[in-house]
Formats: C-alpha cells, structure tokens, sequence
C-alpha cells in the first residue's frame, strides 16, 4: 500500500447526488478508517459545513441546486482550512483547472477505475490537513509559551482564556464577528488578533471609528464617493472596503451609526458588493468584516435604532470582552506586560511592580479598563525613581489619595447621586468610603499604631494593614515602627 493511503484516519464529507456512488464511496472510505458522512443534497452539506468541522470534502461537480463548484466557493469563503477534492464525470481541462483555481486541492474522474486512486487521494488530502492542524497547534503554543497567546492579548483569567479560544477557533474562517466590551477592553486588539492568525493576514487590516463621522462623511469614507456626489466632492474617491479588498475591515463603534448607512452596509454583507456614493453601479469586493460595539445592540434593535437583520449579519460570532474589574488575576500581568514596554520604550531601568502598588492597581475598579492601566503604568514609570513602580507613582485615583468623584459614596440624601450608579458600584463606593473612614477614625485614636488599631478591630494585623494601605501610601508592608506612622491625611 502506498505510504499516503496510511495517513490517520479523517474525518470526510461526500456529497454526491447519485445515490449508488455515494454508498460505494462511504464503505470505501470507511474501509480505509476514516468518518465518513455521505449527502446526496449540497444544501444539506453547506449546513453540515456551517457547524461541524471536516477534515476533507469531496464534491460531485454537477448536481441540482448548488453545483460542487459552488459548493467548494461557498467552502473556501466560509472554512478555507478544508481540504476539497472534485469529481467530475467529464474531466476537462477547463473543468479541472476551474475547481483548482477556485481552491480545489485535487480532483477525480468519475467513474473510478481503480479505488485505490480515490483513496490515497483522500489520504493525501488528509495528511496535508493535518499537516496544516499541527502547524497551527505549534504556533498557538508557541505563542502561549511566550505569554502572548493571540498576537498580544495578555492574560490568563478563565474569561481571556475563553477569549483567546474563540479567537484561535474563528479567526480562520471569513464569518462576520462581533465584538463586545466595555471602553478599553481590548476589543481592537482582538479584531487585530483575529486578522493576523486568518488567511487575510497578508492584505490589509483598515479600521474605522464609525462614531466619530457624519453620515455623508462615513458612507464616502467606507464606500468611497464619486464626482460631484455631494459639495466638496471634486474627484472620484475609492472607500476603506475597496482599501481593505482581501482583507479586513474592523468598524468600530457600530451602534453609533446612522440608519441609512446599516442599509448599505447590510447590502455590503448580504451582497459583496458596494455602492460608492452618488453612483449606482455596484462594485465587487472581498472584506471580512468584524465590528464593535460597547452598547447594547440588542436594545438598540428593539429601540427601532439598529436594523435586526442588520444585527444577526454582524453577531454571527460573538466575543464578548470582560471588563478588567471581572478579571482582576489579569491585572499583575498586563501591569508587568506595560512596564516592559514602557521601559523599553521611555529607556528606564524599570524592572517590575512593588507587591503594594500590585495590591492598589488590584482593589481599583479600572472603569476606562485596559487602556486605564496601560496609561496609568506609562505615567508611573514615567515618575519611577527606582527599578520598580511603587504606590507614590500611581495615579491618585487608583491609590484612592484624591478619590474622582465617581468613586465617592454620594453624601446620603443625594438620590439623584445615587440612583445614577448601579446597586453594585453604589455598595463598593459606600463600602470604600465607610472602610476609609473607620481605619482613620481608629487609627487617629490609637495615635497611628497599627498593632493598637488591628487590636482594637479585632482584626489580624496584617489583614488591618492590608486594609489600611487601600487608603495611604506612606505604610511599608511590614514596618515595625508602628507609632511612627503618621495620622492618615
Ligand atoms: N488583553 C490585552 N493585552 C494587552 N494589551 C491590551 C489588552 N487589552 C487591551 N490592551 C491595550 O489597551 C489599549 C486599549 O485597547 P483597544 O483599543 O483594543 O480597546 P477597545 O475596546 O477597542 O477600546 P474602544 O472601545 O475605546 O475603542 C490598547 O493599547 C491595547 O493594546
């Protein structure tokens, strides 16, 4: 047997019209060991495509409905890593060199002569797979190993866990993906990240910030306009999607923009084909489009403000992104990520964060999240006098030295104040502001000995520390000094 013929079994979808081959196919391909599911419709299998994963398709070229050539079209738009083989009961070179030109890894002239051909065909296709499998697996760990799984997205937390997965597992194929998160959270960083691992990563990534254009100006800028489509319009202008042709386009703040450019866009998705303004011809173009949002689409849908077919053509895939404040264990690391880059970047010898600094960034809520520290630890290393960032460095209001209004517990009585917040951030705020008050107001009475305080707390003295140092910079972790500690300011 030849060497191909005794590749690992895969996982092999048939689909041909002709019920005798079909059957014929599935026992010879099971013979071999391989899973094999055999279809005698092609819209059946374009479903079957769309939610399991196949190692290698073979497709009858001529059938009723969709035609393997536009099967194998739909296949490589949507799961390019498939391995296709056709088959054709009238081989001709034109034929042939369609289906390859269209991505086809090999093709068969039916009827088969000799199975044994047919077979290690199929085997050969499902070395290359796996072959591509591994390359794969071997780059995602790689990239674990240096600490960045997914082109710079740090941390470790079970939600980023989850992130960098769905990441590995879309990035490939040309689905629309929906971005979700707080301000910050990393959601470019991600679109960035699902581009560069795609087969697109050698054409262009173009970004949008969809909010902050008027209407005319965001339709010219993605679908680019024509002469005189509106004033000021004094040449044709070629768009960001004819920019991003073979690539990806990331449009940012989706939720801000206004109904009448959801139609073209929708157009654009259902389509491939744009319209440049103040022209009716259509314009073919091949863009993977991958959108953001930090609002609620959902509610902007049932507000009458979001288009829902819209909507279900962007969400196909969603990654939400967790604000930081849910996956604190990310904080040291992306602290140490930013002090790296920073030093570098700045020329410092800033090395690392003092424990006491870590456990500041650690109890602050980071509303701007990820963007919020990143900007905090430029600024710290920025004043870092020694080789590692210490409480004084920080921003006052993530050592809570001046604390910014939001996060103060409203004086009581001021409804308004409070029924702004959320019941969660009203309780941290007036728990912050009860804690800060009650270890000064002990610590004022025991004239600044922290062992006295602890007592008195009935707390253990470290754990009063630890508690203390939230509110004052000037507490050494394990001071013996105590009554030299000043009265909190
Ligand atoms: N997981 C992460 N690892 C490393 N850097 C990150 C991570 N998340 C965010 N960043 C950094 O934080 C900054 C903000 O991220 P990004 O611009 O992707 O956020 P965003 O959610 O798109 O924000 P906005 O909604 O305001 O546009 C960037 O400098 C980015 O590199």
């Amino acid at each position: 047997m030849n060497e191909a013929t005794e590749a690992r079994p895969a996982r092999v979808l048939v689909v041909d019209d002709e019920p005798t081959l079909l059957r014929a196919m599935e026992a010879l391909l099971r013979r071999k060991g391989h899973e094999v599911i055999g279809l005698d419709s092609s819209i059946a299998a374009t479903q079957r495509l769309a939610q399991e994963d196949f190692d290698v398709a073979l497709f009858d070229i001529k059938m009723p409905q969709l035609s393997g050539l536009e099967l194998l079209n739909a296949v490589k738009h949507r799961r390019p890593e498939v391995e296709v083989i056709m088959m054709t009961g009238h081989a001709t070179v034109e034929t042939a060199l369609a289906a390859v030109r269209a991505g086809a890894y090999d093709y068969l002239t039916k009827p088969f002569e000799d199975v044994e051909v047919v077979a290690r065909a199929v085997a050969k296709a499902a070395e290359r797979k796996m072959l591509f499998d591994r390359n794969r697996q071997l780059e995602s760990a790689l990239r674990e190993r240096e600490g960045t799984p997914s082109e710079g997205l740090v941390g470790t937390s079970a939600p980023m866990r989850e992130v960098t997965r769905m990441v590995e597992a879309v990035a490939y194929s040309a689905t629309t993906v929906l971005i979700t998160g707080e301000s910050g959270t990393g959601k470019e960083l991600v679109a960035r990240a699902l581009h560069t691992r795609s087969p697109r990563r050698s054409h262009p990534f173009v970004a949008l910030n969809c909010g902050a254009l008027t209407e005319t100006l965001l339709e010219s800028e993605l679908f680019g306009h024509v002469k005189g489509a509106f004033t000021g319009a004094q040449r044709d202008q070629r768009g960001l999607f004819d920019a991003a042709d073979g690539g990806t386009i990331f449009l940012d703040e989706i939720g801000d923009i206004p109904l009448s450019t959801q139609v073209r866009l929708l157009r654009v998705l259902q389509e491939g084909e744009i319209k440049r303004v103040g022209s009716a011809d259509p314009v073919r173009v091949d863009v993977r489009v991958l959108a953001a949002t930090h609002r609620d689409l959902p509610k902007l849908v049932k507000a009458g403000r979001f288009r829902e077919d819209l909507f279900y053509r962007l969400n196909v895939i969603n990654i939400p992104l967790p604000p930081l404040r849910e996956r604190v264990e990310d904080i040291p690391l992306l602290a140490h990520h930013f002090v790296r880059r920073y030093a570098e970047r700045l020329g410092k010898k800033v090395r690392t964060v003092a424990p006491e600094a870590l456990e500041l960034m650690c109890g602050y809520r980071w509303p701007g999240n990820v963007r919020e520290l990143e900007n905090a630890i430029e600024r710290a290393v920025v004043l870092c006098r020694g080789d590692s960032v210490v409480p004084g460095d920080l921003p006052p209001a993530v050592t809570g030295r001046t604390a910014p209004l939001v996060r103060e517990a409203p004086a009581s009585g001021d409804e308004a104040a409070w029924l702004a917040l959320s019941y969660a951030a009203a309780k941290e705020q007036a728990l912050r502001r009860f804690e800060k008050g009650y270890v000064e107001a002990l610590m004022r009475a025991c004239d600044g000995n922290i062992s006295a305080a602890a007592r008195k707390a009935g707390m253990d003295r470290s754990n009063f520390k630890r508690v203390l140092r939230k509110y004052r910079t000037d507490v050494e972790p394990d001071t013996e000094e105590d009554g030299s500690s000043r009265a909190l300011a």
